[in-house]
């Protein structure tokens, strides 16, 4: 990582580097008014991902899956989790591991599908950006039975769940996963005509 105007890498420490890789990193910040502060922050990278969300307009219903996630467990929060489909590039071009992902998670399989925007998740401490898309699915295109790779330990539910109802499990708290609440919102605006 290189110096800038605005930031100086003092010194890098691997703290872990496992699944993926926790830094910590001294730095030299310089800050709107021109002075220079000294800074410690850590930094997980563990790459990036691809999220999307697929809507079926014969049935209204969106494409969804819930898994157990052991960090959402740990969060106190429900660790069973409602999410759009998902999953991390391992060095792929975004589409074409989400048409992958798609097919291994849920069995479905798409045509088209569009990119809408990139979204950073943590930015004060992950690296991650997750590209986002939506398509359109029909349950004809269902080619795989879906639920993840059981070797890999995921055990995932498929569910079609009218957009209605999924919108107002965001508000109950039913639906509580950022990338899954930000699909959705983006789809009933697009259905706003905004
Ligand atoms: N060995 C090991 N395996 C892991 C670890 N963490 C995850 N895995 C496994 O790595 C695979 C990751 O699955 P993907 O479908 O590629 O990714 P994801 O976990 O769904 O990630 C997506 O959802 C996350 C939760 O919202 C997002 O954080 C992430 O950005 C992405 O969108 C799964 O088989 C999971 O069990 C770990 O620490 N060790
Ligand atoms: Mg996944």
């Amino acid at each position: 990582m290189t110096d800038t105007e605005f930031l100086e890498i003092v010194d890098s420490t691997v703290l872990s580097d496992n699944w993926g890789t926790l830094t910590r990193h001294k730095i030299r910040y310089r800050r709107r008014d021109g002075t220079w502060q000294d800074q410690i922050r850590e930094v997980y990278d563990r790459g990036h991902g691809a999220a999307c969300l697929l809507f079926d307009p014969e049935t209204e219903c969106v494409l969804l899956t819930r898994q157990f996630r052991l960090p959402a467990f740990f969060s106190g929060k429900e660790p069973f989790v409602i999410e759009a489909p998902a999953g991390l590039l391992e060095g792929a071009q975004p589409e074409e591991r989400m048409r992958a992902e798609l097919i291994e998670e849920t069995g479905f399989q798409v045509s088209r599908l569009e990119h809408v925007f990139d979204v950073l998740m943590s930015p004060g401490s992950v690296t991650e950006y997750l590209a986002f898309f939506t398509g359109t699915y029909h349950l004809k295109d269902k080619v795989a039975e879906g639920g993840g790779e059981p070797g890999e330990g995921e055990d995932i539910e498929v569910m079609h769940v009218p957009l209605k109802e999924a919108l107002a499990m965001i508000r109950s708290g039913e639906i509580a996963d950022a990338k899954t609440i930000i699909l959705l919102q983006e789809l009933a605006l697009r259905q706003a005509g905004v």
